[in-house]
């Protein structure tokens, strides 16, 4: 994990991890085949300061993996908050569950098993102050129509791996079988310019576009 030398330094500088996201690190590369989608640590006290600033009473989060931004977008929770989390593979809702509840944080983390596309139409009366779409990156722009109505003014929509490991750069050849990278290519491009947001493309970690809600 410290490979690079600047995003050593990066953790050295910031923040130290709490002890149970530590833990939901070490188990997340022990007993699963893609540990890079979880959130570390540098972008998880980033998340929980974003949180924390906005504190708010509504949180979305696409794509749950283990839990790890979970955690931390509830970090900042209004007192009357709620986390809503969706995720489409079962086999990751027993150690959600438990860490979850590891964090004393069940009365206020929501977990929906199943396609966010299906689950999103059961959750149309919540009006979301921040929200985190990070599930199947070529639904980004599905994701974000499907909920952009229900953001309030002046809140927040954060997209992970808009970076897409460099494959969205203009210098990038895009093999035909991939069909990832045009479309996120084509949201981020779509963002820029995009009336109802104001953009921010920070290239943290794998790209974290924040895009404020006008
Ligand atoms: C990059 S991981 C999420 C990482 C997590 N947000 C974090 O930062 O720690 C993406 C997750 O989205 C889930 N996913 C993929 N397609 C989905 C869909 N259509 N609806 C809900 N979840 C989906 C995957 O099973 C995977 O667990």
């Amino acid at each position: 994990m410290h490979h690079d030398p600047i995003q050593a330094y990066a953790e050295q500088h910031t923040a130290p991890e709490p002890p149970l996201l530590a833990q939901l690190t070490r188990e997340t590369h022990l007993q699963t085949l893609l540990p890079r989608m979880s959130s570390g640590h540098v972008q998880g006290r980033f998340l929980s300061l974003l949180s924390q600033l906005m504190r708010p009473r509504r949180v979305l989060e696409i794509g749950t993996f283990c839990g790890y931004a979970t955690l931390c977008l509830a970090e900042g929770l209004a007192h009357d908050g709620l986390l809503h989390t969706i995720e489409i593979d079962p086999e990751r809702e027993a150690r959600i569950r438990r860490y979850v509840t590891a964090a004393g944080k069940t009365a206020q983390i929501r977990l929906h098993i199943g396609a966010a596309l299906d689950v999103l139409p059961g959750l149309v009366d919540e009006v979301w102050d921040l929200v985190f779409i990070d599930a199947d990156k070529r639904s980004n722009d599905a994701y974000f129509e499907a909920v952009i109505g229900q953001v309030r003014p002046g809140g927040l929509l954060i997209v992970d791996n808009v970076l897409w490991s460099g494959k969205v750069l203009p210098g990038h050849e895009v093999r035909k079988s991939d069909r990832d990278t045009p479309l996120v290519r084509a949201f981020n491009d779509k963002m820029a310019q995009d009336a109802r947001v104001e953009p921010v493309f920070l290239p943290l970690r794998d790209g974290l576009l924040l895009l404020r809600k006008l």
